[in-house]
């Protein structure tokens, strides 16, 4: 009954009465490919089918995404499937899992760790994270076998795992050091292992989840299949550090969180020992929250920059470009006497800038996300469609319990706002735009790939300039290029994030293999 309000919708022919199109998302080729299509056919919004015969709206619409994310607080909230997947890969109940006022209750505690001022004072060590990876790559990479095909993903992961663990939590995973961790190891496959291509009857199982009560979830959260195993003994592993550090710190970040020190230890541990129930978080919601931005902090943004390295290797006249505007910005640098880009630096290249605003774009880590609606609600289009009588709508009115898939890789690649061949990667686009003539949405460059809204990503700020530290110190010394040795095809797989797989070399596990030489 819910459904019938857009069963006048266009969309395609749904090809099984119990799975709808859900089994063919988690199929797809590449990320990403099933939407593009249908927009083609369809516009920027469309019905696809669900779980038993319900239907789903799925859209790319500007002004839908912005009344969804924006303007309607919590009316959207997450699937509760997906919620509840998202606490067993926190390890317990986080932001990423927590709805209305209890999301809006961590939120209120975390922000302050995110500030602009806050995040400033990271900038170092981003920039010696990154020298020390450019150093590791001219002793055994350059040096030895010079251009030599790197993995340049997995040296990333590395790079950004050390990061987040020291900026949040003031601990060394030796990542970059090769130090023995079965956590990053743990890290490094999970998503594949856990999320891509699940049977049909896993897929059906778990999305089934969004009817049953949270007891029930309590319970099936420990239901042995291989992939909820081994997101579990990946939490096992992190609680073990997570109790480390606090057994070691505990007072010294005691005392940090009383002289008002606003590091994100300092501000869980305050909220922690809160006893004002507005401000306060429990010991499985404080972990939660450490285990979330490990996971949420350091894949998410290797992952881009590998993406870039890979679209400048393709694209060799832009990484020249780009490396003469570093090079330029270093000679003002040192002519003023210093030896380090500030954030005004970085901020002023605009081809860097440019670049990473295109990979944002075009590779979308996070390209779908799941919602629901609370209440009966119209929701107003940007650009209209055509209904199955003929009809030009450019409203749908939605009843509660609708089922909603926000397409975010189909909004990033909307000829209407990102200008011609968006299919293309071509930062210089971006001299093109005015943002000030787009439907504003999400938080960064009008892009929805760090989403928007209340549960807009908190970590886009820390991340924009963790890619742009990196990015400058790796582009300064070294020059990327395709392997000369063999083809290698690389496919953006959908395993619940955006993920690379090279075809026919599955076997090689989630790679981005690409040729490094030093700079002459
Ligand atoms: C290129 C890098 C990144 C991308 C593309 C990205 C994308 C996203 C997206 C799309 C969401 C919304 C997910 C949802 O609603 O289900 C999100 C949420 C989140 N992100 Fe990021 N993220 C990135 C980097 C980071 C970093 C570096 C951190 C932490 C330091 C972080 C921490 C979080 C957290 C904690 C949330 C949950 C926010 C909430 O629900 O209130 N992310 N991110």
């Amino acid at each position: 009954r819910r459904n019938r309000s857009f069963k006048h919708l266009r969309g395609p022919p749904v090809p099984s009465w119990a799975f709808g199109h859900e089994y063919i998302f988690t199929r797809q080729q590449e990320a990403g490919e099933f939407d593009f299509a249908c927009m083609k056919e369809y516009g920027t919004t469309w019905r696809i089918g669900g779980l038993l015969g319900s239907d789903t709206i799925m859209t790319a619409d500007p002004k839908a995404l912005q009344h969804i994310l924006h303007k309607s607080g919590y009316n959207y909230p997450k699937r509760r499937d997906n919620s509840k997947m998202s606490e067993i890969f926190s390890g317990g109940p986080g932001i990423t899992s927590a709805a209305g006022e209890v999301h809006q209750r961590q939120r209120k505690i975390m922000n302050p760790a995110f500030s602009a001022t806050q995040l400033r004072s990271f900038l170092t060590l981003f920039q010696e994270t990154g020298r020390k990876l450019c150093e590791k790559w001219e002793k055994e990479v350059v040096v030895s076998t010079p251009s030599k095909t790197v993995y340049v993903n997995k040296w990333l992961a590395k790079a950004t795992l050390d990061i987040i663990g020291q900026a949040a939590f003031d601990y060394n995973y030796g990542a970059l050091d090769e130090r023995e961790n079965a956590l990053s190891k743990s890290y490094s496959t999970l998503f594949i292992d856990s999320s891509l291509y699940p049977t049909k009857l896993k897929l059906f199982y778990r999305t089934m989840w969004h009817y049953l009560p949270d007891w029930v979830l309590d319970i099936l959260e420990y239901t042995p299949t291989r992939e909820l195993k081994r997101v579990r003994e990946t939490s096992r592993l992190f609680r073990q550090v997570a109790d480390d550090l606090l057994r070691e710190k505990g007072s010294e970040v005691q005392d940090r969180a009383e002289e008002g020190h606003k590091d994100v230890l300092s501000i869980l541990v305050k909220a922690n020992a809160s006893e004002e129930p507005r401000s306060r978080l429990s010991d499985k919601e404080m972990k939660a929250q450490m285990q979330t931005l490990t996971l949420a902090g350091h894949e998410t943004t290797a992952s881009t920059v590998s993406w870039m390295l890979l679209e400048l290797a393709r694209h060799p006249e832009y990484q020249t470009r780009l490396r003469e505007e570093i090079r330029a910005r270093r000679e003002v640098v040192q002519a003023r006497g210093d030896t380090r880009f500030t954030i005004d630096d970085l901020e002023s290249m605009t081809l860097l800038n440019n670049a990473i605003k295109e990979t944002l774009r075009y590779h979308a880590i996070v390209f779908h996300l799941n919602r629901y609606a609370l209440k009966d609600d119209v929701i107003p289009l940007q650009d209209p469609i055509v209904t199955t009588t003929g009809e030009v709508i450019d409203a749908i009115p939605v009843k509660a319990g609708t089922w909603m898939k926000l397409s975010f890789c189909g909004y990033n690649r909307l000829p209407s706002v990102w200008g011609a061949e968006p299919d293309v990667w071509n930062p210089d686009r971006f001299f093109q735009i005015d943002p000030t003539k787009q439907t504003k949405l999400g938080v960064y460059a009008n892009l929805a790939t760090f989403s928007g809204g209340v549960r807009s990503c908190i970590g886009w700020r820390f991340s924009l300039i963790e890619m742009q530290a990196l990015a400058s110190e790796l582009l300064e010394k070294f020059e990327f290029s395709l392997p000369k040795d063999e083809v290698y095809d690389i496919q953006r797989v959908p395993a619940g994030m955006m993920v690379p797989l090279v075809r026919g070399k599955w076997h090689l596990g989630s790679v981005i293999p690409l040729c490094v030489a030093a700079v002459p």
